[in-house]
């Protein structure tokens, strides 16, 4: 049983009115990870699917949910999913991929049968999924860490220097409009995305881990000019509409996700704002 939830998009002019509660309810997302469940959240920003699945006892099934009015859920879509647990398998159609710790899964649409599993109960895997709508079957295909194009930004002086992981991105996976990757900020940096940007074309959220107990990430979005904030704790996921910027500093040092897909594959395509810039 898959659980979903339904989240409407939120505009520009609406998000200057919001305080603290109104941003956490319709940006936070706080509760994906959940022993023995699918959990879901449909967005309108670009019909984007945010959500995880924690096999233990079992195997889990990806049903399709209700909004998709779909007989299968990759019947129009396509899925990509990080293993942000233990060692796990994903079986597709009946074809077995072992996704270990922090490696990807791309999956196609047409695929009918998803099913996830973890290879030790003890350590379940815990896999963050995110899909958006798809016009075209390409095939499955699973990036390990050493598949990854890896590019070093940031530096010390600043607080940024970070390795940011592209997974699934066009030149290593093809699909029709989902990117994944993941970012891993260097012990005594705690930027993320900073000079911050915006992409109009396209949605993105960010899912952050390695955030320890006793640690936060201060999340920022909104217009450059108008830039709210949002405390994030470890495995909770925060969406960024196409007007928003996508930021974040942490209490300690961090890695995060990043998923995005709207209308083109060109990772490079951002709006930037300097530090001296925005509001
Ligand atoms: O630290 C960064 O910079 C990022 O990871 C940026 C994200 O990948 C992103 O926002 C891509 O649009
Ligand atoms: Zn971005």
């Amino acid at each position: 049983m898959v659980d979903y939830e339904v989240k409407y998009a939120v505009g520009h002019n609406e998000f200057k009115g919001f305080g603290t509660d109104a941003i956490r309810e319709h940006f936070q997302l706080t509760d994906l990870f959940v022993e023995d469940k699918i959990k879901l959240v449909y967005t309108h920003y670009d019909r984007f699917i945010v959500g995880a699945a924690v096999p233990v006892k079992g195997a889990l099934e990806l049903e399709s949910i209700d909004p998709l009015k779909a007989p299968y859920f990759l019947a129009r879509r396509e899925l990509g999913a990080i293993n942000v647990g233990g060692a796990g398998r994903v079986t597709v159609d009946g074809e077995v991929y072992e996704v270990g710790h922090k490696e990807a899964l791309y999956i196609g649409a047409g695929n009918e049968k998803v099913v996830f599993e973890s290879a030790d109960e003890t350590r379940p895997a815990e896999f963050y999924l995110n899909s958006a709508p798809a016009h075209a079957q390409y095939p499955v295909k699973k990036v390990g860490r050493d598949q990854a194009k890896v590019l070093e930004l940031g530096s010390k002086e600043t607080c940024n220097e970070r390795v940011i992981n592209q997974m699934i991105i066009n030149g290593i996976v093809d699909t029709c409009q989902l990117q994944m990757g993941m970012t891993c900020l260097q012990p005594g940096s705690i930027w993320n995305t900073m000079p911050v940007h915006q992409h109009d074309r396209r949605m993105e959220t960010y899912l952050y881990i390695d955030v320890p107990e006793d640690q936060a990430v201060c999340h920022f979005m909104g217009e450059p000019k108008e830039t709210r904030h949002v405390w994030m704790a470890n495995k909770q996921a925060v969406i960024s509409p196409a007007w928003s910027i996508h930021s974040g500093a942490g209490t300690a040092n961090y890695t995060f996700i990043w998923g995005m897909a709207g209308e083109n594959l060109d990772y490079d395509d951002m709006d930037k704002y300097g530090p001296a810039e925005i509001r």
